[in-house]
């Protein structure tokens, strides 16, 4: 029976030796276990092939990155800290899953779960924009992941329509945790005395990030202020995808990227006419430039727009509804 411990490309078989004792083999999957196909995607640091697996001819995404060039353009931690948090998101339908990592003299390698659908940020080209029920479904189960990312203590921290993917059942898997900050987990932090409640570090930098990341039209201001990303971050950005799929473009853009964060720090965004008062009832409580003061999960989840959503497991089970 094949069992695989979740960070390392261990498999394990057991098998009956000649004297009938059984024995564990342990195998580490390698490049010479798939059948690499074509290509999906190429990044500034990487390449996502779709490959087979030689065994049990399952289809892969498996996301290449070149040694050398990690190391050049310093790199690394970014590629460690994607293993750590996909190694931590294992249980949700809405993260893409990492089943594998392992490298050879040249390369590094990821083996993540196939979403054949592509992009969100695709679809939504092709569509021109989403209609209300399409944004509610494609919606809850980004927020869906979220919560479930934030409950882990992940903050992805470059949510956008394109690092949302479909699978095949045209299910939402958000992907590319290269950016992403795992916080640090409260509950192992030594006695719990270093933190003194009302201590300047008490709930700040613990559930702050501290670096920039981020892409321009998805950044939030708290970013662009330099005080460090906290997960209402995420949902500043959520709050741009939700006013992108009904507008067909995102609520901040400009000529450059510094007259985007311009539009960004003074909040000079309007909406189209025609735009659902419910949907933009909820834009207008996330987008607001003190993280503090954005809608916070549970009360996004029972906000009007997403009225007839059903939370948990229904959301992932039912078959979304037709995009046109
Ligand atoms: O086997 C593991 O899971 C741990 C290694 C850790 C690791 N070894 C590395 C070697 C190099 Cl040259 C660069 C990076 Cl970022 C490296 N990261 C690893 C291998 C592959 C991938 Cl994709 C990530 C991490």
């Amino acid at each position: 029976e094949e069992w695989r411990d979740r960070g390392a490309a261990v498999g394990a078989r057991q098998e009956t030796d000649s004297n009938g004792q059984v024995q564990t083999r342990v195998v580490k999957k390698g490049v010479k276990d798939f059948n690499f196909g074509r290509t999906l995607g190429e990044g500034s640091y990487s390449t996502v092939l779709a490959a087979t697996d030689r065994q049990n001819q399952k289809e892969y995404a498996i996301k290449v990155l070149d040694k050398r060039h990690i190391i050049k353009e310093k790199k690394v931690k970014y590629v460690n800290i994607e293993r750590d948090t996909l190694n931590r998101l294992t249980e949700h339908p809405g993260i893409v899953r990492l089943y594998y990592t392992f490298q050879d003299e040249r390369s590094l390698y990821f083996v993540l779960d196939l979403a054949s659908g592509g992009e969100l940020l695709g679809v939504l080209k092709k569509l021109g924009s989403f209609d209300i029920e399409c944004t509610q479904f494609y919606g809850a189960q980004i927020l869906d992941s979220v919560a479930y990312m934030h409950s882990r203590g992940v903050i992805h921290r470059d949510l956008k329509p394109e690092n949302v993917l479909l699978d095949r059942n045209m299910h939402t898997k958000i992907t590319d945790f290269g950016t992403a900050k795992i916080l640090p987990d409260p509950a192992a932090s030594g006695s719990g005395l270093d933190v003194v409640p009302g201590s300047p570090t008490d709930g700040a930098d613990n559930d702050r990030a501290n670096s920039f990341v981020g892409t321009a039209e998805y950044v939030s201001p708290e970013l662009l202020n330099r005080s460090n990303a906290c997960k209402a971050s995420d949902l500043w950005a959520f709050g741009c995808i939700i006013y992108q799929l009904i507008a067909g473009r995102p609520p901040f853009k400009a000529a450059n990227e510094y007259l985007t964060f311009q539009k960004i720090l003074s909040l000079q965004y309007t909406f189209p006419d025609g735009f659902p008062p419910a949907a933009r009832d909820l834009v207008e409580r996330l987008l607001v430039l003190d993280p503090a003061h954005r809608l916070p999960i549970e009360h996004i989840k029972n906000h009007e727009f997403f009225d007839g959503i059903q939370w948990g497991k229904n959301l992932w089970r039912n078959p979304p509804p037709h995009l046109k």
